[in-house]
Formats: C-alpha cells, structure tokens, sequence
C-alpha cells in the first residue's frame, strides 16, 4: 500500500523534480513530521486512497482561457527554463505522504484553507510555478463566486490567502518549512470574480532566519495592478 502510494505521488507530482529540490524534501521526506503539520488526533478518520489523491493544480474544466494560457506559458518555460510547476493537494500532510511508515499513516480530515471546496470553479482556483534559480513563484489565480466580498469582487481576505500561499510556497521552495510572522497587502485596483491574475512572488533578501519577499497581483495582460505585499516569513527551527 506504501510503495503503491509512493507511486502514485510519483506519478502526478513530477516527484523526481522535488527530491532534487534542497529544500522541499526535508518537508516532504523527513522522517520525524514536525507535530505543526500533522491532523490532531481527534480529527483522524482515514488516509486518502490512492485514487482520493487529486493533484489540484492540474488543468480542470473550471479555469477559464486566462488561467489556462498562463498556466500553459509556464509548462511551456518548464520545458527550457528552471520553472517547475508545483503540486498541490488538498491536505498539507498530504504532501507528505512518502514520510510515513505504514504502520503510521496519518488519518486526514483537515483541509488547506485554500483548498477547502469540493466543486471546482466556486474558491480558489490556482496553480503555482517555481523557479528556483531566481528564488521566484508564480501563481495562477482564478477568483471564484464563492470569495465574494464587495459585490462582483474578490475578498481582501482571499487575496491576503492568496499572497500568503505564493510567498510561502516561495519560501518554502527556497530555505525549508517557515511560518509568516509578517504580511502588509496594499491594494490598488478590486478582482472581479471570475478573472484570472498572475502573482509574482520573488525572495528579496535572505537575513538568518528571516525571509523578506515582495509580491505584485496583475492582470494578466500586466497593465493593472491590483495589489503588491511584502512578506516576512521565519524558518522554523530544526527542533520544530
Ligand atoms: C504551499 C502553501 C504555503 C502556505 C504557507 C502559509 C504559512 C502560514 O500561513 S503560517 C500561519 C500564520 N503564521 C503564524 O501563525 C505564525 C505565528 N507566529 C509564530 O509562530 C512565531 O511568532 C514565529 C514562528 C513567526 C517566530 O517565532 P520564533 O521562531 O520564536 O522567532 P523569534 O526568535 O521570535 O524571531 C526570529 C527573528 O524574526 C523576527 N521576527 C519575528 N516575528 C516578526 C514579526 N512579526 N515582524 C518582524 N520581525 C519578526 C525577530 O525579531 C527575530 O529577528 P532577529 O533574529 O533579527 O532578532
């Protein structure tokens, strides 16, 4: 069942990719899991079957031309430059599939925030690119019905997510597992539900353990922006 799983991972996670990565393996294959990222007990039910393992950030009938342009640039660059597309599921300890023994397989309820509906097209629809020679993330963002705030736009809540999890994504890719300590959104121009944005994420400097990033929400064709943060986020400590 183990090994079967690992396949399937394998399978849909471009995995080879991700062990060369420096970082994203002491996330994904340690063998002690940091108790931050495991389900509490009582929300244990069972570990996904193979089959219950969807790799969000592939194509689905939900994205419109936008999303699927840009999401077809970038696998395009993938082919000839550092950019490497990230998978994504709808659990975190689902990333980490390959650390547990059989005998220990964590039991998964809990849901990443961002990924937290069933029905495609209603949430969050996204799709993220790394590249790890530039220490930069891309995000791929379609709003959906359901991030409502002011009437026919997105919620500044749901865009503070989305800004979170490009430059997590971003830093987790560059130094390992950290948590934001720190995120200023300045936002200039709404989303409309339904349209599709590109989030630029890029490390600006790297200080011990803190990771100061710097991100931009544009329209696709880049003649809008919509919002620019900078984030702070603080590598956990090897005992965490
Ligand atoms: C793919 C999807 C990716 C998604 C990624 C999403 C990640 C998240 O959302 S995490 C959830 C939200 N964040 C949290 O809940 C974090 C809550 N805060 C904490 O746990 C802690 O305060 C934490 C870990 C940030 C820092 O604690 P700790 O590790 O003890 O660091 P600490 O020793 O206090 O500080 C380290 C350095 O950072 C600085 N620092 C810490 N917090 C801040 C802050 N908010 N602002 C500025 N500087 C800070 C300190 O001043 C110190 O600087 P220096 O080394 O120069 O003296």
């Amino acid at each position: 069942m183990f090994r079967c799983s690992v396949r399937l991972i394998k399978g849909l996670t471009q995995i080879t990719w991700l062990q060369e990565q420096p970082v994203l393996p002491n996330l994904l294959y340690r063998r002690s899991v940091p108790a931050a990222y495991l389900p509490s007990r009582a929300l244990r039910v069972t570990w996904p079957c193979a089959e219950e393992v969807k790799d969000f950030s592939l194509t689905n009938p939900s994205w419109s031309p936008n999303m699927r342009n840009l999401y077809n640039k970038y696998m395009e660059l993938s082919q000839q430059e550092s950019w490497k597309r990230l998978p994504s599921y709808n659990a975190t300890a689902t990333h980490l599939i390959e650390q547990y023994p059989d005998s220990a397989k964590p039991q998964v309820t809990t849901r990443l925030f961002t990924r937290n509906l069933d029905v495609e097209d209603l949430g969050f629809e996204y799709v993220m690119f790394y590249n790890q020679a530039e220490q930069r993330t891309v995000c791929s963002f379609q709003a959906g019905p359901y991030l409502e705030s002011p009437i026919g736009f997105a919620h500044g809540g749901a865009i503070a997510a989305i800004v979170d999890t490009t430059s997590g994504a971003c830093t987790i890719c560059t130094v390992g597992k950290v948590k934001t300590a720190n995120l200023n959104i300045n936002y200039r121009s709404p989303i409309t539900l339904g349209s599709t944005v590109e989030v630029q994420c890029r490390v600006d400097k790297i200080e011990g353990r803190k990771i100061f990033l710097s991100t931009e929400i544009r329209s696709v064709n880049s003649q809008v922006l919509h919002a620019e943060a900078t984030a702070l986020f603080i590598q956990m400590k090897m005992s965490e």
